[in-house]
């Protein structure tokens, strides 16, 4: 089947980005995608491969996908699929300010990339997934046909999404008795309703936080110091009250957040009118 799809001349997507805010999951849709189709895929962190490969860059990428071009050349269509992921790719394929002039590093890595997505020698067998918070900041000629052409947005959740998000985390201390029993499924549907603007890795760090607090508790509440070692003695409980002081907890995180991304903007922004 799949050799006479080739024969139609049809090509298949050899590169797709996922772009959104952090912590949306970006990651974790890639990483299940894999496991679901058993595909071990190889994770590059962009910001560190061009940090560590100054000078280097094409041999490294060259490296990366050996594995594949030695499948293609012995294999031919029945060669496996090779998985390569780039998180934070804007790192490396970021437009080119004209003041910048463009590092010898990134050009060699994304040229060499290039070669092994579109270019004559072009690999059949790789699917290239990158992540990144700023779509627009990537050279739009990477993300033509044949390159990234496919660009999948991923939200912040909704207030559906986030009650399901919420299942989702706190599905084990719940299956393993350490939610309280009188928490509803109206307690959850509350913290989605105020948990407005928050990622998955935000609700993620609430909940455990909320675990946290009823961990301590339950040191607290052991006697000796042998009890403490012994977590099958520890009597860990999640309250409401527990997930309501983390969920104030994360607010409070949030508005400093903000209140620094403030002040950081009003500095530059005086900085540029004492420089006029
Ligand atoms: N939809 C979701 N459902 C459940 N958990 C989620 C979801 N989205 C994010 N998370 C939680 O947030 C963590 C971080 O997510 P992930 O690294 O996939 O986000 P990302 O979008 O790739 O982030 P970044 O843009 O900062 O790299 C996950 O390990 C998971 O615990």
């Amino acid at each position: 089947m799949i050799s006479s799809i080739y024969f139609t001349g049809f090509k298949f997507v050899r590169g797709v980005i996922l772009y959104g805010p952090p912590g949306t999951g970006k990651t974790t849709i890639i990483r299940e995608l894999c496991e679901y189709f058993k595909y071990k895929p190889k994770v590059i962190n962009g910001p560190q491969l061009l940090n560590s490969l100054i000078g280097k860059s094409e041999e490294a990428v060259r490296l990366l996908f050996e594995k594949a071009k030695k499948d293609q050349k012995n294999k031919g269509d029945s060669s496996p699929l090779h998985v390569i992921v780039f998180e934070e790719i804007d790192a490396l394929f970021s437009k080119r300010t004209s003041s910048e002039g463009g590092s010898d590093t990134r050009n060699g890595i994304v040229n060499q990339l290039l070669t092994m997505m579109d270019g004559y020698d072009a690999l059949n067998n790789i699917l290239i997934f990158g992540t990144t918070n700023r779509l627009d900041m990537i050279d739009p000629a990477l993300l033509r046909g044949g390159r990234f052409e496919l660009q999948v947005k991923i939200d912040l959740p909704n207030v559906q999404e986030r009650l399901e998000i919420f299942n989702y985390h706190l599905n084990e201390p719940r299956k393993n008795g350490f939610l309280a029993s009188n928490i509803s499924t109206d307690n959850f549907q509350q913290l989605a309703s105020v948990t407005n603007n928050y990622s998955g890795a935000d609700i993620a760090e609430l909940v455990r936080l909320a675990i946290s607090y009823a961990i301590d508790r339950s040191f607290e509440d052991t006697t000796t110091s042998l009890d403490k070692l012994n977590l099958e003695h520890a009597n860990i409980c999640i309250q409401w009250n527990d997930l309501i002081t983390a969920f104030y907890q994360c607010e409070q995180a949030r508005r400093k957040r903000e209140n620094e991304l403030k002040t950081n903007k009003n500095n530059a922004n005086d900085d540029r009118t004492d420089h006029n």
